[in-house]
């Protein structure tokens, strides 16, 4: 998403100036169409998004994710399909929508001439605060994201991190209910990007509705309620990241043995193993994966004078959701 249209959203939300109906869905879709010429993009998609919840949608580069994203946030018309945001149909109520969503996009809509305080003053000019409101929020703002002691410094000096802080902290001068977080982790060191976590845990404990779109499968891990996987135009997928574990194969015991004799003596041991299909001293052996399972494998194997080289416990991650629902390994995993 880009910087104009970051902040087009952004200028677009008025601080509370519209009284909203919240129903127990902050964001609802269904048949939701949009082609760019013949090539169709979004297929009918259906969603549904409750209020105060971190909703996360996954899916491939291309599979419609920010098509997504800027026809649900007024920027961009739907071919068919109706929408609800925050209880205002997306069509005929696109100015309650945009007061009541945030929009942060993967670039910073931080203009780099203003300093941290500045840019925020800017927001809270646009919304139309007073000079006592907007002190104080903007105040609570640069404490809450760590950037007190960088408020007077130009934003062109801030790190990679405290420019996507301070992005957010922008988008939250106008209280949005519904905030739609566009990739808000990419390109940050792991401690920036779990303080970007706690703030989004801490805005959904507030009754924030977070609509996340990532291309790191353990970021929606972690922090949505719901997941939904996005696959040429198509919801191939939609749960709690528990449920789409349940999904896929579950977890086994990777054996590796150093002596083929070992490896063939393993296979007849253990009837449940199967080979590695690219090591031919590796076995795979479901499992539960839990400690007395486990030490039972290993029982047999010793029963049998079979020495194991090294083993490990593999439980299904949400990159083997991804990979099995789309027959694309997904994206970047955290280091
Ligand atoms: N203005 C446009 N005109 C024509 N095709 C477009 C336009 N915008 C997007 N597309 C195409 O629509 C498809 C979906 O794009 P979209 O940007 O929504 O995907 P995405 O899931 O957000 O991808 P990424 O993860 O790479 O950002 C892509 O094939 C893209 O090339």
């Amino acid at each position: 998403m880009s910087a104009a249209v970051s902040a087009a959203c952004q200028v677009g939300g008025g601080a509370g100036a519209e009284a909203h109906r919240m129903t127990s869905s902050a964001i609802t879709a269904s048949g939701l169409r949009k082609a760019y010429k013949d090539k169709v993009v979004l297929d009918g998609l259906d969603l549904e998004v409750a209020a105060g919840t971190v909703f996360s949608l996954l899916g491939p580069n291309g599979a419609g994710k920010t098509t997504t994203v800027n026809v649900l946030t007024t920027l961009m018309k739907a071919d068919a399909g109706t929408i609800r945001v925050a209880g205002h149909d997306v069509a005929t109520e696109t100015k309650a929508v945009r007061a009541a969503i945030g929009v942060t996009g993967q670039f910073a809509a931080v203009d780099e001439l203003l300093t941290g305080q500045e840019n925020l003053q800017l927001m809270a000019d646009l919304k139309g605060l007073d000079s006592g409101q907007s002190r104080r929020i903007i105040g609570d703002l640069l404490e809450q994201f760590d950037l007190t002691e960088s408020a007077q410094k130009l934003s062109t000096t801030y790190s990679g991190g405290m420019r996507r802080k301070l992005d957010l902290a922008m988008t939250l001068v106008g209280k949005p209910k519904i905030i739609f977080l566009d990739e808000p982790t990419t390109g940050l060191d792991p401690r920036s990007r779990r303080t970007m976590w706690d703030i989004i845990r801490q805005l959904v404990a507030e009754g924030t509705t977070i609509f996340l779109t990532t291309q790191y499968l353990d970021e929606a891990d972690r922090l949505a309620d719901k997941i939904a996987v996005l696959d040429q135009g198509k919801l191939v997928a939609e749960g709690t990241p528990a449920e789409l574990k349940r999904q896929i194969p579950g977890s086994h015991v990777r054996f590796r043995f150093t002596e083929v004799a070992e490896f063939d003596a393993a296979l007849r041991v253990l009837p449940d193993a199967t080979r590695d299909a690219e090591d031919d001293l590796i076995l795979h052996v479901p499992s539960d994966g839990g400690a007395k399972s486990v030490r039972s494998l290993l029982d047999q194997l010793d029963a049998h004078s079979i020495d194991v080289d090294e083993f490990s416990v593999h439980t299904p991650d949400l990159d083997d959701v991804f990979l099995a629902l789309t027959g694309r390994t997904s994206t970047k995993v955290e280091a």
